[in-house]
């Protein structure tokens, strides 16, 4: 890991929660504090190597998504759209010591990749957020989903993330317990984002429950995989039974996104495109330049939200 301030620089242990009147991340674990130092592993960060609160300490928007060369493109396109001077070769990869994740920052907007499904976002989560030291966060789930009864490319915004049985909850398992927690999400950020997207003609965008699962084939109902144990009709009568459920679409983040950002302070959103209707097919078979627009489509949604909220739109 690569040393950026000497190891016995103690300013960046500044005490927790210290932000009044302000909506700080914070963290629930009395363990931290004990801890002489902290290696983020997967982050290619640490307490004694790396400044964290100087690095991070002005973040208001964490924009993440699966994909690195997706996030790194947000990236650029953040950095473009925010008019900020810095030249573009200068962005740098953030964690470019490791190949789990990546990590740009353009102005005050953070983008990670966090790679697929609850446990590799849950690292990417833990490891950014037990350290951060600022408030007034959003964070917002750029990805891809499979929808259900609705064109493909349609943008969705998640009102509530829900699990395989269309319930609000995320269930952690903890030493030998089942832990519940809320996925709740925030009606007024959902609705903020719906406003935006009304200024984009191109692409349609709707509200609706998003359904996390743990799996991409069989946990999606999918007929493709290298399993499969039920039948077309199974498969159809369940994703209606979703889609009645108020399910548009399904991706694999959006329960434990929902429920560790919502514990920690920071404000969750998730806004995924659709790639294809589940009730039509399984397979993604979207020529590339479609794929990689429509991939765009939550970013351009996304960037025009940052600059509203930065009094940047005119
Ligand atoms: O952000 P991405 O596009 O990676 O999100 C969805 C959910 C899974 O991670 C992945 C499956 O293809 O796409
Ligand atoms: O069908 C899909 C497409 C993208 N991501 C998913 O999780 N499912």
């Amino acid at each position: 890991m690569a040393s950026v301030i000497p190891a016995s620089n103690s300013s960046m242990r500044s005490d927790r929660n210290t932000y009044v009147g302000k909506r700080f991340v914070h963290v629930k674990n009395p363990y931290l504090d004990s801890m002489d130092e902290d290696i983020l592993h997967h982050l290619d960060l640490g307490t004694k190597t790396h400044n964290l609160p100087a690095m991070f300490g002005d973040v208001k928007f964490v924009c993440v998504g699966g994909s690195p060369n997706r996030m790194k493109a947000f990236a650029l396109f953040m950095h473009k759209e925010l008019g900020l001077e810095e030249a573009e070769e200068d962005i740098k990869d953030i964690c470019a010591g490791t190949d789990r994740y990546c990590m740009y920052k353009t102005g005050p907007v953070l983008t990670i990749s966090h790679g697929m499904g609850i446990p590799s976002i849950s690292i990417t989560l833990h490891e950014l957020i037990k350290h951060a030291r600022c408030c007034d966060v959003t964070i917002i789930r750029i990805g891809t989903s499979g929808g259900i009864g609705i064109a493909p490319g349609t943008v969705i915004i998640t009102d509530i993330a829900v699990d395989s049985f269309f319930k609000p909850r995320f269930e952690q398992v903890i030493l030998d317990n089942i832990v519940t927690r809320s996925t709740e999400l925030h009606k007024e950020l959902s609705e903020e984002l719906f406003n935006c997207s009304k200024e984009i003609p191109t692409f349609r965008t709707l509200i609706g429950h998003t359904m996390c699962t743990y799996d991409f084939y069989e946990g999606q109902g999918r007929l493709d995989g290298a399993l499969c144990s039920f039948s077309r009709e199974k498969k159809l009568h369940y994703l209606k039974r979703a889609y009645k459920a108020g399910v548009r679409n399904i991706e694999m983040e959006s329960t434990v996104s929902a429920a560790m950002c919502g514990r920690c302070g920071l404000t969750p959103a998730v806004v995924c495109v659709t790639l294809l209707d589940r009730l039509h097919c399984d397979q993604i078979n979207l020529p590339h330049d479609v794929l990689v627009e429509y991939q765009q489509r939550p970013q351009l949604l996304i960037s025009n939200f940052i600059r509203w909220r930065l009094g940047l739109c005119d």
